[in-house]
């Protein structure tokens, strides 16, 4: 199975629009991957905090459309990274969606670690409170988002579910890289799946993008990394791998269903 991992910048003078129409010409020069990725609110700009409210969509809206658009003209799934969703009661989330080869959402996950550390995304954007697992083509597959990477209860409870494939779309800076670098493989060998970390690449409002978008396997390999600038990262994977590794080392069978009833 081939994944594509399209790593963008969202340029401070970029207009979404303009960003729009140049990321659509590079899903459309994609050949032969069955999943696509991109970063995390890659079309208006993690960074860009003062214009969420005006670049909040509906799903119906200019980002979805278009990657709905290409999703079926390519017969791909694509997971669009995540968008700034209008929800109801003026509510805004930061949104990731997967779409099917015909173009309908066949996932959606709104970010539960809203972040705030020199960000004013824990401002701004409404927390999500559901965790779906979406049983596809190539395997059960999940998405979550950025700073979810680092809490162990949330891939846990991913595990428990039964997820295989994990999608972490990003907007990453460059300043924890190594972070980065770091939790995607533990996630990848301590659950024994794939997580397919696409970040974003570029500068933001004087943020500099760590890029590094990555594939890790089943048994914690990095199958493939980008540098850091724009790219379009080719990888395939055999999602058979998550039983051969786990009937080969046969951890999470070990696993206690919870460690709290250990006495202290
Ligand atoms: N967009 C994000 O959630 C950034 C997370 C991050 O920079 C970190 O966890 O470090």
């Amino acid at each position: 199975m081939k994944i594509a991992l399209v790593q963008v910048a969202s340029p401070d003078a970029e207009t979404r629009e303009d960003r729009i129409d140049r990321v659509e010409k590079i899903l459309r020069s994609i050949n032969g991957a069955e999943l696509i990725v991109l970063p995390e609110l890659w079309s208006a700009g993690y960074f860009h905090f003062d214009d969420y409210a005006a670049l909040a969509e509906t799903l119906d809206g200019p980002t979805v459309s278009m990657c709905s658009r290409v999703a079926a003209e390519l017969g791909v799934h694509l997971h669009l990274g995540s968008i700034i969703e209008a929800g109801e009661g003026g509510q805004l989330s930061n949104t990731s969606i997967l779409l099917g080869p015909d173009g309908s959402v066949v996932h959606t996950y709104r970010k539960i670690h809203v972040f705030g550390y020199k960000s004013k995304e824990a401002e701004l954007l409404t927390a999500g409170t559901s965790l779906p697992v979406a049983a596809l083509p190539f395997g059960a597959t999940a998405g979550i988002t950025c700073y979810d990477l680092r809490f162990p209860g949330l891939w846990m409870e991913l595990s428990t579910r039964g997820a295989e494939i994990v999608i972490v779309p990003a907007a990453w800076p460059a300043a924890r890289r190594e972070h980065w670098r770091l939790l995607s493989t533990a996630r990848a060998l301590e659950h024994q799946i794939f997580v397919v970390a696409c970040n974003a690449a570029g500068t933001q409002e004087g943020v500099e993008l760590g890029g590094h978008s990555r594939v890790v396997d089943p048994a914690g390999k990095v199958i493939a990394e980008a540098d850091a600038g724009e790219s379009v990262l080719m990888v395939d994977i055999d999602p058979a791998q998550v039983s051969t590794v786990r009937n080969e080392f046969p951890v999470i069978n070990d696993r206690l269903a919870s460690y709290q009833t250990l006495t202290v």
